[in-house]
């Protein structure tokens, strides 16, 4: 593992690591925040999962989280959106391929091969930052857009590993929605019975056995993408159905850029902060 980044930031350090992932048979990048708090001793953990035609760059750059986590004593880690390299395949859109890995693991040609991203962020990165960084096993997660999509996600198919999870603007039904249905046709084929196990929405229709993780989730009503591939009120219905706790917070006037992450970082922060002390 190498570093490539080291900044002070809010009292603490932001940092980028490179390493040879296992799970996705390529080198991997991933930025972590160490707040004051990690000097003296191991402090809970938040995973930030990025949206589309991001890296692990966009959040540590734009989101002004750090100063949040300093507060809180939390480390944020930031992995990749996609596999990268350039033995990785690719597609000439924004929305599938390299920058758009959907948090799942594919199941089909020319995807398969790398695109293991659901392993790579629930098992082969919080090992590796468990065994390397001064941070405890309690975890939250989070994420924007088809990141707000994996955070839910992969909350409700761990509730085991992780405390909390909150979204902003995230893709809640993938199965219904343009961009889900291009991702999943391509990384898992065209038997949409497959496609339930990876979709927030459909997952929340599952008997639920282990106590619910929470759900915090913010989304813009002047966002660009609100109505034809975010759709909160499906989540919103589904979770009613199923009893499940979500806060949702509509919020006039904001889009879908980092303008409004940055401008409720806080909130989700002190959030995932009071769920990780208990
Ligand atoms: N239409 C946009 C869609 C991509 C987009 O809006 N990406 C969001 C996540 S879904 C983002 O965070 N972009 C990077 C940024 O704002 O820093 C494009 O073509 O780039």
């Amino acid at each position: 593992m190498e570093r490539i980044e080291h900044r002070a930031a809010a009292g603490g350090w932001q940092s980028v690591y490179r390493h040879q992932s296992a799970t996705l048979g390529c080198a991997m990048n991933f930025a972590i925040y160490l707040p004051p708090q990690a000097e003296n001793g191991p402090v809970p953990v938040l995973y930030w999962l990025s949206g589309l035609t991001c890296s692990e760059q966009n959040f540590i750059t734009k989101a002004g989280a750090q100063r949040y986590a300093a507060e809180h004593g939390v480390a944020i880690v930031c992995p990749d959106t996609s596999p990268r390299g350039d033995e990785v395949a690719d597609d000439p859109g924004y929305d599938l391929g390299k920058g758009a890995g959907f948090y799942l693991n594919a199941t089909q040609t020319p995807w398969a091969s790398h695109y293991r991203m659901y392993d790579y962020v629930v098992s082969e990165l919080p090992a590796l930052v468990e065994q390397h960084f001064p941070v405890t096993a309690a975890r939250a997660i989070s994420g924007h857009s088809m990141g707000g999509h994996g955070a839910l996600m992969i909350a409700l198919r761990e509730p085991d590993r992780y405390r909390s999870a909150s979204a902003f603007s995230p893709i809640v039904a993938p199965s219904q929605v343009p961009w889900g249905e291009k991702a999943f046709g391509a990384y898992l084929g065209i038997d949409r019975q497959s496609w339930s196990a990876w979709d927030t929405v459909a997952l929340l229709s599952r008997p639920q056995t282990h106590t619910p993780v929470p759900l915090l989730v913010d989304q813009g009503l002047a966002d660009e993408f609100l109505e034809k591939q975010l759709r909160p009120e499906l989540l919103q219905a589904a979770c009613d159905a199923a009893g499940h706790p979500l806060q949702l917070n509509l919020h006039a006037g904001y889009d879908h850029s980092y303008y409004f992450i940055a401008s409720f970082i806080g909130e989700h922060m002190a959030w995932h902060a009071q769920a990780l002390r208990n």
